[in-house]
């Protein structure tokens, strides 16, 4: 590159739900000049589309007939990521526990992969910078050639902790836990790709790392990548 401007970097951040990968990711991006994209999210904004729409989640063929339908756009500025459907800002609807308790059981439709996996690979395609895509899939299925793979892990306690401590006070930390559980079991047991570590992705524990730790470690790794180390 001419005048010493650093590469593109595609990095995927892969690894079960509350390990940091959307915290991390924002933040390596925000200081790495890299677009952002949370896979997660598009995710969330179908589901919540299906159930505006009263399809039936339960009827994988429903949702099947109707995946290619909803415009999803996805913001990429790690300082303000953002997410439509038709043109409605649905970052909040997105959250609300009933899109979570169904997300997995749409984001398991093969339709639906097919759909937001294209949406995918066509964005990180238009990052002139580069990105960070965080998700489930992105090492193995999704962008199998990104320069650094990482995937982050962490014990369920340390994940329902952190989410009840978003959620509020009043959580019930044990009901937290069993619900991430849950909704791994589902997304690692579906069969089109379902939750994995690439064979290539490097493995970070952040059971016992702040997050400024996390991000730091990755932030390292991205700058080796690039520095060809
Ligand atoms: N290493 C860490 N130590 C303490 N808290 C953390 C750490 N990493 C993330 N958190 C906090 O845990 C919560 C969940 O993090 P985040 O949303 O980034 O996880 P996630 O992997 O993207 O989850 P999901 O897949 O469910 O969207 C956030 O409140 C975040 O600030
Ligand atoms: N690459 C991905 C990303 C997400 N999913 C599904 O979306 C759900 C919500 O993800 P969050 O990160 O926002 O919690 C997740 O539970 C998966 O069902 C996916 O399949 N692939």
């Amino acid at each position: 590159m001419e005048n010493g401007a650093a590469q593109p970097v595609i990095v995927a951040i892969d690894g079960p739900s509350g390990t940091g990968k959307s915290s991390t990711s924002k933040a390596v991006a925000g200081q790495l000049g890299l677009s952002y994209l949370d896979t997660g999210a598009q995710y969330r904004a179908i589901t919540w589309w299906m159930v505006h729409n009263g399809i039936d989640i339960d009827d994988a063929s429903a949702i099947a007939a109707v995946a290619g339908k909803p415009e999803i756009v996805s913001g990429t500025d790690p300082a303000a990521p953002t997410i439509h459907v038709d043109g409605v800002d649905v970052s909040g609807p997105i959250r609300t526990q009933e899109v979570t308790s169904k997300v997995s059981a749409v984001s398991a439709v093969p339709e639906v992969r097919t759909r937001i996996t294209e949406l995918q690979r066509s964005i990180a395609a238009g990052a002139g910078n580069g990105i960070v895509v965080e998700g489930r899939d992105i090492g193995t299925t999704v962008l199998p050639d990104a320069d650094l793979k990482i995937f982050l892990t962490a014990s369920a306690e340390a994940r329902a902790a952190r989410r009840s401590g978003e959620l509020g006070q009043g959580t019930d930390v044990a009901a937290t836990r069993e619900a991430l559980i849950k909704r791994d079991a589902a997304d690692s047991s579906r069969k089109t790709s379902p939750l994995a570590k690439a064979a290539d992705a490097v493995e970070v524990d952040t059971t016992e790392l702040t997050l400024a730790q996390v991000i730091e470690c990755v932030v390292t790794l991205v700058e080796e990548k690039r520095a060809g180390k």
